[in-house]
């Protein structure tokens, strides 16, 4: 016989923030239903000190708090700590590892993504995604004399800065540093930074906690040791000390225009007879290496050149994790391998909705908004999934939230608050386009990328103070060709033009 069907008209998978907020959203519209959160993870992660910043750009603190916190904040969010094995889309159901069902009437699957990795199965490249692999990270550093760090995103970006008392050897496909955010230029004005990173003073500004009192530790004893986690976010890196085994700061070597060609172990690379080359002896950086060395790894690179290491980092981007739902279920999915999802948040399947890293947006967008699997996307989709579920179950309809009008992000790289706002980096206007370009070496970097005297993107670095006046010239599509050079001269005041 069957067992018995605990059931809720809403179900939530993936304790991200896509997940948390939209159970937090259904939990607050719906007081009188039960929310059901299910989760792999023995942690959840809570938005907190949420700020609108302007129109579009937010900022707010991530916080990794045991479920019984959210349980307590919201009494008809019920959270279950199992992963989801398997969903039955036509019977409305689904089954957790922990061997129960669960029926649903509407279900919205936030089950997040996985780091993409070189090489699947190797121990000695890693991935990072949650607090675990990060810990995992720290730990194999502290030993390391040398690492190699392949990929040139976020991730990169950060380690990168990041990392002292190991030499690093930072593999990239592109003839400059942080492609997924930044041009050539830009990319010129950080490099100058990385090089001469000293031990400068920081601004001390932590936007992420992951320690409440007592009750994370307590959560953690819990975990399974192989479930999943959430995503780690803004400034995952602080207080992380990411120090290798020598005493000094900053050692860095770019390997530009490469890719991966051949891992060797080192058993392996000693039958190969081949010649691994020294750390280069910049003139940055200190070497502490020597030609001699034996490596665990050897990593030959497209260029032609051996580098040994203690271990790899791959930070070559994420897949989607949705191999759980996949099974009987015929979704369509988009070409990174997401699940697809309309301007109402719904993926193919009937009352199945995704949110957040996992989901692939796939409505026509706003000409100057695109995805990115970023927390504050994750944060948007999570919420207004769960408006469409509500609009949907009442019979009404709604709007596509403003929050995807406008592209807008701002983090921090190497020290400088970075703001992107909409085609910052001209994606997909073709030739098109012209950029406007202000930059005080070591200050600040402002670029405005202009379409038929129109503003369609900007990259802000430094503290420029443009960014609302940026956004607001971004929305209203205004004709700025009267205005020409006067609008990055910085000796005129633009907001007075445009107030
Ligand atoms: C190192 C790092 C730094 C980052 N820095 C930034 C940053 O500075 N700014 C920024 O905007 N973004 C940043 N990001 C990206 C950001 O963290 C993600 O885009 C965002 O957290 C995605 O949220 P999510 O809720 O969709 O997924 P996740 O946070 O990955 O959450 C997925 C949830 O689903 C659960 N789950 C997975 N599988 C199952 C299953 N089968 N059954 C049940 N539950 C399941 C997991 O346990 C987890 O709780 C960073 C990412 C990383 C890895
Ligand atoms: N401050 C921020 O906004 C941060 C955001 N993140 C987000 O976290 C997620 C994961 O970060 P990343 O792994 O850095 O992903 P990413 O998508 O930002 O960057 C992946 C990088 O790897 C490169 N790459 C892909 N395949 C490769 C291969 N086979 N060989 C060499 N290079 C390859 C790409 O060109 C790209 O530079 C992303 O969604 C990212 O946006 C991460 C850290 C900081």
């Amino acid at each position: 016989s069957e067992p018995p069907r605990p059931s809720a008209s809403f179900v939530v998978v993936g304790g991200g923030i896509a997940g948390v907020t939209c159970a937090e959203q259904l939990a607050i519209t719906f007081p009188s239903e039960d929310i059901l959160l299910i989760t792999a993870s023995p942690v959840i992660k809570a938005v907190t000190n949420f700020k609108q910043v302007s129109k579009v750009l937010e900022e707010f603190d991530v916080e990794e708090q045991p479920s019984s916190m959210l349980e307590n904040r919201l009494p008809n969010i019920r959270v279950i700590e199992s992963g989801v094995k398997q969903l039955k889309s036509e019977e409305h159901c689904i089954f957790t590892e922990d061997g129960r069902q669960h029926a649903y009437k509407k279900l919205c699957l936030c089950a997040g993504a996985k780091p993409k990795l070189i090489s699947e199965g190797n121990p000695y490249v890693l991935g990072i995604r949650d607090t675990d692999s990060a810990q995992e990270f720290q730990k194999r550093l502290t030993k390391a004399k040398r690492i190699m760090i392949i990929g040139n995103g976020g991730i990169a970006l950060e380690l990168v800065y990041e990392i002292e008392g190991c030499e690093v050897i930072w593999a990239i496909k592109d003839k400059a540093i942080g492609n997924t955010f930044f041009d050539a230029g830009a990319a010129e004005f950080l490099t100058s930074k990385l090089i001469s990173k000293k031990s400068e003073a920081r601004i001390a500004q932590k936007r992420t906690r992951y320690t409440v009192g007592g009750s994370k530790k307590e959560a953690r004893t819990k975990a399974e040791s192989e479930s999943v986690g959430s995503a780690l976010g803004p400034d995952w890196h602080e207080g992380l000390a990411l120090k290798g085994a020598e005493e000094f700061s900053h050692s860095i070597h770019i390997e530009t225009a490469c890719e991966v060609k051949k891992l060797y172990l080192q058993e392996e690379f000693k039958k190969t007879e081949k010649q691994s080359v020294a750390f280069p002896k910049a003139h940055h950086g200190k070497s502490v290496t020597t030609d001699e060395e034996t490596w665990p790894v050897y990593v030959e690179l497209t260029s032609g050149k051996i580098y040994g290491c203690d271990f790899l980092v791959s930070a070559t981007g994420v897949t989607p994790n949705v191999e759980p739902f996949l099974q009987g279920n015929n979704f369509d999915l988009g070409e990174d391998g997401g699940l697809r999802v309309d301007d109402q948040m719904r993926t193919s399947l009937p009352d199945v909705y995704a949110a957040g890293d996992i989901c692939t947006a796939c409505w026509e967008p706003s000409p100057v908004w695109q995805q990115m699997r970023l927390w504050t996307q994750a944060r948007q989709m999570g919420w207004y999934a769960a408006k469409c579920m509500a609009a949907a179950t009442l019979g009404e309809s709604i709007d596509m939230d403003f929050s995807f009008e406008l592209f807008a992000h701002v983090t921090k790289f190497f020290n400088y608050k970075v703001v992107l706002l909409g085609k910052y980096n001209a994606q997909g206007l073709g030739a098109n386009h012209e950029l406007m370009l202000r930059c005080t070496r070591g200050q600040e970097y402002v670029k405005a990328i202009m379409q038929n005297g129109r503003m369609m993107g900007a990259v802000l670095i430094g503290e420029t103070d443009l960014e609302e006046t940026f956004e607001n010239l971004i929305l209203n599509q205004m004709d700025l060709s009267p205005y020409g050079k006067d609008l990055l001269d910085p000796n005129i005041d633009i907001e007075d033009y445009f107030d």
